[in-house]
């Protein structure tokens, strides 16, 4: 059995519209100006709080601890309104599993949110567990993360992938010791990465069927 092992914002879904909308929102409720989409998408990556706390502090403000959870409840609840799979994943998906991947979830979005996304989409079908940013004690970049995927799926990292469009995911795949590819379709930066994947399409060939 072999497992791959996804990222979500950025590597299966163009989530950073939804993302842009909802900060935006909470912004707009302390009275302070929006960011675009583009300047979302360079500030996601290390989860929701990480997030409030870079477009506050971008702005001039203190992130004080009201701002959290109507943020977290607009983005549960608005998590699928604008974000589109990126062209080719979903056939990318299922041709994995047909050669016997098994598939997973690791991301920093909190993991209500997370799931909420991947059902509105249609896309929970393709995986067996979904690990959000809160579902741990630790989050990606930390190679814990990736540990408690594989724990919680019974499988090593010889026999593990992680794909992902970010720092934090080739960081903590590494130093959980499972191969990495770069989802070169995203919002992040792949140094480091064992391969690159140009487009969802080049999964399948790349990861050897
Ligand atoms: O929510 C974030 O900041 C990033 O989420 P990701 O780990 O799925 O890219
Ligand atoms: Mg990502």
């Amino acid at each position: 059995m072999k497992l791959a092992i996804f990222d979500l914002d950025g590597t299966l879904v163009d989530s950073a519209p939804d993302i842009a909308a909802v900060l935006n929102r909470a912004l707009a409720r302390h009275k302070l100006a929006p960011f675009t989409v583009p300047q979302v998408a360079a500030m996601v990556g290390d989860g929701a709080h990480a997030l409030l706390v870079k477009a506050f502090t971008a702005r001039g403000a203190t992130l004080t601890d009201d701002v959290i959870p109507p943020f977290l409840a607009d983005l549960e609840a608005n998590s699928a309104n604008l974000t589109q799979p990126y062209e080719g994943i979903e056939a990318a998906l299922a041709t994995m599993g047909v050669a016997g991947w098994r598939a997973a979830v690791c991301t920093n979005k909190p993991v209500a949110a997370a799931q909420a996304l991947l059902r509105a989409l249609g896309m929970l079908r393709f995986f067996e567990l979904v690990v959000g940013g809160d579902t741990l004690p630790v989050r990606k970049p930390d190679p814990g993360h990736v540990l408690g995927v594989l724990k919680a799926m019974h499988m090593s990292p010889a026999q593990s992938v992680m794909i992902g469009d970010h720092q934090n995911d080739i960081l903590a795949a590494k130093g959980a010791g499972v191969r990495t590819v770069f989802a070169a379709w995203g919002y992040g930066s792949g140094e480091g990465a064992d391969l690159v994947a140009r487009r969802p399409q080049d999964l399948p060939f790349l990861l050897g069927g």
